[in-house]
């Protein structure tokens, strides 16, 4: 069983983008990114602070703006017209699920979507559709950043993803599909969840329930790969049932150092194409 390092993809990427951008260091350019994070949902919180440690690492400004679950859309959205304006922001970051109150799909499409470098807009989901330059969002280019750092190849085969929000699950379909896989989607209304999974070649699971993928869900030799983010006990762990999953799985991604260590590397990719195309 190979255990798919996401911090060894993670390194991979950083070494380009530093490359990338030096030349604006140089120009003394100090191009900025926006993280918006309102209310308290965890996983946004551990994100946005790993995304400012990478940033600030590499030498991009990432500032997290806080806002109270109790904000309402008028402030969201002037918060989010100010970024739009403001030369110095080349990426905003709107980390989701925003509170319940609040409608996503008109807030998140008030972002201009050369700034939108998680690809959420209206604009940057039809490029993706129609297979025109844009905005990727960043986890799912890390599902493939892993799967091509390693040489999987997606052609043909039988890739199923559980979970299909606008952040994860439905872009990813896409992108392998695009790869030429057979995809199965799988969500809280799927009927027989186990034996769907168990067809994959590649099982690909962005769920948000610690626990959910357990080893009889695993075709012997699948890779598997993990997005879920959940906090257990005061710990960080996945969707997958990591120890029992590695005897039967051919290679597993572990929680932590596995996908969430690439996405933030995405981010960074992403903002670095914003100020290459703007510069
Ligand atoms: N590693 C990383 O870089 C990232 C990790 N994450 C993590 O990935 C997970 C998913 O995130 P996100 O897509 O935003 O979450 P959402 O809660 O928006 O979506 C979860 C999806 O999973 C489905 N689902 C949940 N439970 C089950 C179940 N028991 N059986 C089948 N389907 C299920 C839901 O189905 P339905 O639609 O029917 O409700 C839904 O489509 C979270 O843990 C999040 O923290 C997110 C982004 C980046
Ligand atoms: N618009 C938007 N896009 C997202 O992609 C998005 C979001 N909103 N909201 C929240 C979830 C969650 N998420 C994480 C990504 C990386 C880590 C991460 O860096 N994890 C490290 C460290 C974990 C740790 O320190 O314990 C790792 O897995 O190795 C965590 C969580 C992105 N999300």
């Amino acid at each position: 069983m190979v255990i798919l390092d996401g911090k060894a993809v993670a390194a991979f990427h950083r070494e380009k983008v530093e490359r990338r951008l030096y030349d604006f260091q140089e120009r003394h350019i100090q191009p900025g990114l926006a993280i918006i994070l309102a209310g308290s949902d965890k996983p946004s919180d551990l994100y946005a602070r790993s995304l400012q440690k990478v940033a600030q690492g590499v030498g991009l400004s990432a500032e997290i703006y806080r806002l109270a679950e109790t904000v309402c859309e008028h402030d969201l959205i002037s918060m989010i017209t100010h970024f739009n304006e403001d030369k110095n922001i080349f990426g905003i970051l709107m980390m989701m699920p925003l509170p319940r109150h609040i409608d996503a799909a008109k807030v998140i499409n008030c972002i201009s979507p050369e700034k939108d470098v998680d690809g959420l807009t209206d604009s940057n989901i039809a490029r993706l559709f129609s297979g025109r330059p844009g905005f990727v969002p960043c986890t799912p280019r890390a599902v493939m950043a892993i799967l091509d750092y390693y040489h999987i190849s997606l052609t043909g085969k039988e890739v199923v993803i559980i979970g299909r929000s606008n952040v994860v699950g439905k872009p990813l379909a896409q992108l392998c599909l695009n790869r030429n896989a057979t995809v199965t989607h799988c969500h809280t209304r799927t009927r027989d969840l186990v034996a769907a999974a168990r067809r994959a070649d590649i099982l690909i699971s962005a769920a948000g329930s610690p626990g959910l993928v357990t080893a009889d869900m695993v075709k012997p030799g699948a890779i598997v790969i993990d997005v879920g983010i959940n906090r257990v006990e005061g710990k960080t762990v996945g969707d997958v049932e990591f120890e029992a999953v590695s005897q039967i799985a051919g290679a597993v991604t572990p929680v932590p150092g596995g996908v969430g260590a690439v996405t933030t590397m995405m981010v960074l990719e992403n903002a670095v194409c914003g100020i290459e195309n703007r510069a």
